[in-house]
């Protein structure tokens, strides 16, 4: 039986993430080998011409999955039909941009789009927010979508987890396959928390495995936190094929599920789990199962999880405070 082709939006098609992304998309690697898709790739106009061309690149590799290819500058039009939509294209900050001048820029993008998703997107759209602040703008077209149930809105901080993953394997000489369990609490910035208390090495406690509270705290912590920064002082761009790469993880266990005995790390709307107030778009441990998610429940969270994860909710708080301030939600 011939399947119906999903509709896969990309904002922001014509930059780096969106280079590294679309390929991936087409050969089958976002939602299965067996799932034909067709792509609706959304610019601003100045990146049109650019997008067209890689249109061109993705026509050349005569992918089988690939059913077509259509490009807009219309968020209405981008986004008409699409199942799964991956907001990439966001405003950078620039310099001398306060956080709050960056919240506002990134409103007029996210506001509009979340908007055009609610009156245009297919009944069953999955949407994620990967471009920054991710949890704020995830939240900014979520609160623009009051038709879609609001759980469809998930920011990334897959990458985040894979970077978590990297360095706790390294450390441990671990294989990375072997490491089950780890959590990114929080926000994708600074002060996001990732956590071992929970995770296993090889069916072992990870955190009895390290046994080391200072590298937990002086070194895995803030590598794994400052970790985007890091890339962009050595690359002199941020990130792109990583960002890409959690991106497609992200969907795809969200579509087609979390391994047996593990979880992962997505930025969805608290339900008021573990303290979140409800509504914050934050990092929890979520299983997935037949296209849905749900937050790990029962974990027991010690006063070192604690702390950090308060100080991020805290700043997702703040974030939040002020894009209500600037009548974004
Ligand atoms: N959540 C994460 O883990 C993570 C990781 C890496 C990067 N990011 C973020 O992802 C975003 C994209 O990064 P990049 O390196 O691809 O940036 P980039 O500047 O190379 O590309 C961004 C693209 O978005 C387009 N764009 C801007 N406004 C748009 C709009 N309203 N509609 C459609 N397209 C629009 C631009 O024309 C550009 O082509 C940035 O915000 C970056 O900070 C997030
Ligand atoms: O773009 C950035 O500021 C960094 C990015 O969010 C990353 O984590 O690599």
């Amino acid at each position: 039986m011939t399947r119906t082709p999903v509709n896969v939006t990309v904002t922001g098609a014509a930059g780096q993430i969106g280079y590294a992304l679309l390929f991936r998309i087409a050969s089958g690697h976002l939602l299965g080998a067996d799932v034909p898709v067709k792509l609706r790739l959304l610019e601003i106009p100045q990146g049109v011409k650019a997008a067209e061309g890689t249109a061109m690149e993705l026509d050349d590799c005569a992918f089988p999955l690939l059913k077509g290819i259509d490009i807009f500058d219309d968020p209405n039009q981008g986004f008409e039909g699409a199942n799964v939509a991956l907001l990439v294209g966001a405003r950078p900050r620039t310099k001398g941009m306060e956080r709050g001048d960056l919240l506002a820029a990134n409103g007029g993008i996210f506001k509009p789009q979340g908007k055009a998703i609610n009156d245009h997107a297919a009944d069953d759209i999955k949407v994620l927010v990967v471009g920054n602040p991710a949890n704020t703008n995830a939240l900014i077209a979520q609160a623009a979508a009051p038709d879609v149930p609001a759980e469809r809105f998930t920011a990334m901080t897959r990458l985040d987890h894979n970077r978590a993953l990297t360095q706790l394997a390294q450390k441990t000489g671990a294989s990375v396959e072997d490491i089950k369990r780890l959590t990114i609490w929080g926000n994708h910035s600074a002060t996001q928390y990732p956590d071992i208390f929970h995770a296993e090495i090889a069916g072992k406690n990870a955190a009895e495995v390290v046994n080391d509270e200072q590298w937990l705290a002086d070194t895995f912590i803030p590598t794994v936190a400052k970790r985007g920064a890091a890339i962009i002082e050595a690359r002199g761009a941020s990130s792109a094929a990583s960002a890409a790469n959690a991106a497609i993880d992200h969907v795809h266990t969200w579509v087609n599920g979390t391994r047996e005995g593990d979880w992962t790390s997505m930025g969805i709307p608290s339900d008021g789990s573990y303290g979140v107030p409800e509504g914050l778009i934050s990092s929890f441990p979520v299983t997935c199962k037949d296209g849905k998610y749900e937050i790990v429940q029962g974990l027991d969270i010690n006063e070192f999880s604690r702390t950090r994860i308060d100080a991020s909710v805290r700043e997702l708080a703040e974030e939040r405070d002020a894009v209500r301030e600037l009548g974004l939600i």
